[in-house]
């Protein structure tokens, strides 16, 4: 579906993408996560056919953006990091004249927006004011918009960012449905629980560049240790803090990360790792065993945090 070689994005002196392959196969959902800045939204709009590549090639559907942009804008569906609705129109003409604007015959958009509505619950709303929508309906009318023309391909900005857990959740279990009925989709995030939860394959980015790719159960078996021990210590604890702990806690596991608030030690067995913390004399504040995440293969290919 897309087929990127060797692609960038610059901005002046400023190389927001800085040479990537990538490929995205039918019927998957594929995501670019990275922090703010990664370049995640540079790529994207590239493939959207809407921003010019600045090197390298891409080609989207089997086609060259720089020729047949409109055929393909014409074939997929975007959803934009910021909501672009109308908001002089109510709920149901926002997706009305959309369709109209894709050339669709008005009985035949009528019926799709009718389906979309009750697709993206918003039936009951259908006559509602637009700045009346929640956040999380605002969302799903952006989805919603964005499959008028039944796009085999949909490119989603950061679809949550902003949401609360709970229209988040809905949000999913839409777009998972979405994927179940063939769509392929394209999802930017710096939410590694939103990456874990939609994705099939990712690529991680940082600084323009990819640092790597895999099914989510990969990556983390691949960077990281099956579990993770957080341990916190009050500020006295250690003499030296967090770094000082950390050197006597180094055997305790295949690797220690400090953070400024707590230290992580990656091990199979995190509960071991806790309880000889302990029989060391050593007492943290706060424990916390998890398994790995991908918040942990971040961390330990860049040395950053997802929200640094
Ligand atoms: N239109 C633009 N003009 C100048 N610089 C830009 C432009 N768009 C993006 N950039 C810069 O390119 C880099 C990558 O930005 P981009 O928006 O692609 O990252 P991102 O991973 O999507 O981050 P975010 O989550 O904040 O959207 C950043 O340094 C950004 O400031």
């Amino acid at each position: 579906m897309i087929s990127a070689r060797g692609l960038r994005k610059s901005f002046g002196d400023i190389e927001a993408v800085r040479g990537i392959d990538v490929e995205v196969r039918r019927g998957e959902a594929f995501g670019f996560l990275g922090p703010n800045g990664a370049g995640k939204s540079s790529t994207m709009r590239m493939v959207a056919a809407v921003s010019p590549v600045s090197g390298g090639e891409l080609r989207i559907l089997g086609m060259d953006p720089a020729v047949d942009g409109p055929a393909i804008r014409g074939r997929l569906g975007v959803c934009p990091q910021e909501d672009t609705l109308d908001t002089e129109l109510n709920v149901r003409d926002n997706l009305y004249i959309y369709g109209r604007y894709f050339g669709m015959p008005k009985k035949e958009v009528r019926d799709r927006v009718a389906e979309l509505l009750d697709f993206v619950q918003l039936t009951d709303k259908a006559d509602a004011k637009v700045e009346d929508l929640s956040g999380g309906m605002k969302r799903r009318l952006t989805i919603a918009r964005s499959l008028v023309n039944r796009p085999d391909l949909l490119l989603l900005d950061e679809p949550t960012t902003g949401l609360d857990p709970q229209a988040r959740h809905v949000l999913w279990d839409r777009l998972f449905r979405l994927k179940q009925a063939g769509v392929t989709l394209v999802i930017t995030t710096h939410y590694m629980d939103e990456a874990e939860q939609l994705c099939d394959r990712l690529v991680v980015m940082d600084k323009g560049l990819i640092v790597a790719e895999g099914s989510p159960l990969d990556l983390i078996r691949e960077h990281s240790s099956r579990e993770v021990a957080e341990l916190r210590f009050g500020v006295a604890a250690g003499g030296g803090g967090h770094e000082a702990v950390a050197e006597q806690v180094a055997d305790l596991g295949e690797r220690v990360e400090v953070l400024p608030d707590r230290l992580l030690v990656y091990s199979a067995d995190g509960e071991e790792v806790v309880a000889k913390t302990l029989e060391r004399g050593l007492r943290p504040v706060a424990t916390l065993v998890r398994r790995s995440t991908l918040e942990d293969v971040f961390l330990r290919l860049t040395g950053r945090t997802l929200v640094d």
